[in-house]
């Protein structure tokens, strides 16, 4: 995947060469998010107020390894030379004057201290460390300000993207579901606390999945749980209440009484389940509770917005719809669940937004144009493309320029 990087930006002889890296490594998948240019962008450049452009487009492009597959990642970089290859830091580099200085690229997560010496010893690249929940906030804001179409509401099967008023973003609940969760409540742009987590994540359902029905990888874990019925292992009310409603407590008999609750009585082994029906009932185990702790957190802070991040809900309408509905039953409909289409990248957006460049001051990128809108619908299908290749990769078109 080559890119074209030389080209002009202000006009003059000078070609600068754009093209910046950043990731983050979590405990379960490492996030790239990197900006190029593509001969087919170089129409209508940003300009300043006189009419010189200041500016470039180009694409966000988006790409995900499994941490524990990090040298085919290395290799990813490697070959697309996506550190530039060349002798200057930070992925800026104005050809005159471009000294071979210490060549680094931002990373968040744990990763970019567990793997700080692979990527020195092997791409001779020095991590530049950046906080993960900085980048997390930092990412999420930029996409909610900066991006149409990035956040939606889905209920019931309805998918619905919602406009944010900037001047009315703050506060807001930010969950994101890696292979743990964190719970953000985020007050404006650096004005944050990380208020609540849970170890129950995203790796206890690969985990525990992985387990229980001897998958090999998420993806296939996921679609498992497409064809699975939770209520074959699931003790509802109704098992316990002979058919009938706890209409008392308002709990129906419909209602998961106790996950899992069914292995207890019949005298089954693990083998006598069926893998999807095991993969069903712990993503909505895990999804429902993350709903709950979410929405006590947000009522603990009167928050009415939360947003959901993080690789474990990929777009999955199940995952979705299950935590959405804990939401608003445990909110009575006060608070409001909302999902992101990038919902992965907010830490590598964030480290990517971190790099100051001496060579272009006040570098700002501009509003994100969406892909066409056939591929801005997240549904299943389209993180199919995501899951057929783990270096899939998604680009959004955008433009830098000099504020
Ligand atoms: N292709 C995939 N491979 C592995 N895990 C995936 C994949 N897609 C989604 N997931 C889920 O996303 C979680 C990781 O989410 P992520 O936001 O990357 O967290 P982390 O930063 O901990 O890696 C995994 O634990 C798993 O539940
Ligand atoms: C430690 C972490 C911030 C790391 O982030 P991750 O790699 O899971 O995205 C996250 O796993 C987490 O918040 N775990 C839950 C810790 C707790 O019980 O609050």
């Amino acid at each position: 995947m080559e890119h074209n990087r030389e080209f002009e930006i202000d006009g003059n002889s000078n070609p600068i060469q754009i093209s910046r890296l950043a990731l983050d490594i979590g405990g379960s998948l490492i996030k790239l998010v990197y900006f190029s240019r593509n001969s087919g962008d170089d129409e209508d450049p940003p300009k300043d107020k006189v009419g010189v452009s200041n500016g470039v487009n180009g694409r966000l492009h988006f790409a995900k390894f499994e941490t524990a597959k990090i040298n085919d990642c290395l290799e990813f970089i490697s070959a697309n030379k996506l550190f530039l290859g060349g002798e200057c830091d930070s992925g800026f580099q104005h050809q005159e004057n471009c000294t071979n200085d210490r060549r680094f690229i931002k990373a968040t997560g744990g990763g970019a201290y567990k793997f700080s010496e692979l990527f020195k010893e092997k791409l001779d690249i020095s991590l530049e460390k950046e906080d993960e929940m900085d980048c997390l906030v930092i990412g999420a804001n930029f996409l909610l300000k900066a991006a149409n179409q990035e956040a939606f509401t889905y209920l019931n099967g309805q998918k619905e993207f919602v406009q944010i008023d900037h001047n009315d973003l703050y506060p807001y609940l930010l969950v994101n579901i890696g292979s743990g969760v964190s719970m953000i409540k985020v007050d404006g742009d650096g004005k944050y606390e990380r208020v609540s987590g849970t170890s129950v994540g995203g790796g206890t359902f690969w985990g525990l999945g992985k387990l229980l029905t001897k998958c090999q990888s998420f993806d296939e874990l996921l679609e498992l749980s497409h064809q699975g019925n939770n209520r074959a292992i699931d003790t509802l009310v109704g098992d316990i209440y002979g058919g009938m409603d706890y209409s008392k407590v308002g709990l129906s008999s419909t209602t998961i009484a106790s996950s899992f609750g069914k292995a207890i009585s019949d005298n089954k082994e693990l083998e006598d389940y069926k893998p999807e029906d095991i993969s069903r009932s712990l993503l909505r185990m895990i999804s429902n509770n993350i709903g709950q702790i979410s929405y006590l957190n947000a009522l603990r802070f009167g928050l009415k917005r939360i947003f959901f991040g993080g690789f474990f809900i990929r777009g999955h309408s199940y995952t979705m719809d299950t935590i959405a509905v804990a939401v608003h039953f445990w909110s009575k409909g006060e608070a409001k669940a909302m999902f992101l289409r990038h919902e992965g990248f907010l830490g590598a957006l964030g480290a990517f937004m971190s790099y100051e460049s001496p060579s272009l001051d006040n570098l700002v990128v501009n509003q994100m144009v969406p892909l066409p809108v056939n591929a801005s619908l997240v549904t299943d299908t389209n993180f199919d493309t995501l899951k057929g290749d783990l270096n899939g990769t998604e680009s959004i078109r955008c433009s830098i320029y000099r504020a």
